[in-house]
Formats: structure tokens, C-alpha cells, sequence
């Protein structure tokens, strides 16, 4: 962490608590790294489809204006299909309590053991603007307008739907072949 940003920027000093005095602080692997390994506290096995709350020893103060992200690591969820059920969890900028990991094993048949120690997520740490929302009776125009959803073609389209409570949102006949889906897609390109 003490390296030199690539950006040239220095780094921000975020204050940190160990909850767990013994769990490792978490850190950037390499540097240019967004995001600093996060860890459980507690050993856990999931069964496939099982979920579990994380607690990872740590609690930060992150300066107004921040706000930091749990991710998921791509490694644990291209070997074991662990996601994270709210990808990406938002840590607030006044938030003092545990970080905490909402993991899920999305393999339809392998359990996923983790250890106490096992690197679980990582903290990707952002500026964020707070806004002021300006009701307005018209929004200004753009190129895209009120396409959404497929309208760029591609993936199957989600007929009528103008919201997320459509077919695909039910995973019904637009959500339900996720194969197929991927494959439109490519060939649509
Ligand atoms: O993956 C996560 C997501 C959130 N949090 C903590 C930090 C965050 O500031 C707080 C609340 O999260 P969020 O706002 O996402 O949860 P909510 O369900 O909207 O709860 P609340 O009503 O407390 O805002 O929980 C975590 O530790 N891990």
C-alpha cells in the first residue's frame, strides 16, 4: 500500500480498525490494483445455492465524499462460482460498523469451503458525487432516448418491458435460456 500510485496521486489515508486483532490488514496485491483483498473472520462452508453474511475483522472511517464498494474476486468465482448476493455491497462513508461480505456459491453442485483468513472480496474505494435532484416536467434529449433493455439489438429482446418487472426480470421466456441469450448476442454483432 505504501507504493507509489501509478497515477502519480497519493494515496488516501483511510483510518482503519481491527475488530478481529489477529485478520491482516487488507491490501493491494500488486500495484495499480483497485481493490484491497478482503478476508473472512470466520471459517464457513456453503452448500450449493447457500449463502452467508462474512464478517471480516475490519471497520473504516472513510472520508465524506467516499464511499467503498465490496466486490467480488473473479478468481473465486470463475474456480468455485462464488458471487456476492449485492455486488457491489456499498460501504458508507459514515458507516463504523464490521465490514461485512454477503458471499453466495452459485456452483450447482460443489460446496465452497473458506477458512478463517481466506481472502473473500475486495474493497475498491471511490469518490462519489452527491447530487441534488431537480425535478423536472421534461428531461433534455439524447441519442439513446428511451432505449434500454436490448435496444442496441443482441440479446434476446424483453418485448414491452420499460421497467425491471418484465419477463426477464420473472425469468420467464427472455430471462430463461441465458444460453441461448449469449449466443444471439455474439451473432448479433
Ligand atoms: O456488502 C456490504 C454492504 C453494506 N455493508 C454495510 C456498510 C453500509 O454502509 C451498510 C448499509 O448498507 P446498505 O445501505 O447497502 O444497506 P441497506 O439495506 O440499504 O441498509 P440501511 O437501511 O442501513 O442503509 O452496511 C457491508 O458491510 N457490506
Amino acid at each position: 500500500m505504501s507504493a507509489a500510485h501509478p497515477g502519480g496521486r497519493p494515496p488516501l489515508d483511510v483510518l482503519i480498525r481491527r475488530v478481529d486483532p489477529d485478520v491482516p490488514l487488507p491490501a493491494y496485491e500488486h500495484p495499480g490494483d483497485a481493490g484491497a483483498d478482503l478476508r473472512t473472520t470466520e471459517a464457513c462452508e456453503l452448500a450449493p445455492g447457500e449463502r452467508a453474511v462474512l464478517p471480516t475483522g475490519v471497520s473504516v472511517a472513510l472520508p465524506e465524499g467516499y464511499a467503498a464498494f465490496v466486490h467480488p474476486r473473479s478468481g473465486l468465482a470463475a474456480r468455485c462460482g462464488v458471487a456476492l448476493v449485492n455486488a457491489p455491497g456499498t460501504v458508507d462513508a459514515g458507516y463504523r460498523g464490521e465490514i461485512k461480505v454477503i458471499v453466495v456459491n452459485l456452483d450447482p453442485r460443489e460446496s465452497v469451503r473458506f477458512e478463517r483468513f481466506d481472502r473473500i472480496a475486495q474493497l475498491v474505494v471511490q469518490q462519489v458525487e452527491r447530487v441534488r435532484f431537480q425535478e423536472v416536467a421534461e428531461l433534455p434529449g439524447s441519442a439513446r432516448a428511451e432505449g434500454g433493455f436490448g435496444s442496441t439489438g443482441g440479446h434476446a429482446a424483453v418485448d414491452g418491458v420499460s421497467g425491471t418487472s418484465g419477463r426477464a426480470a420473472n425469468g420467464g421466456q427472455a430471462g430463461g435460456n441465458r444460453y441461448a441469450s449469449v449466443v444471439s448476442d455474439r451473432e448479433g454483432q
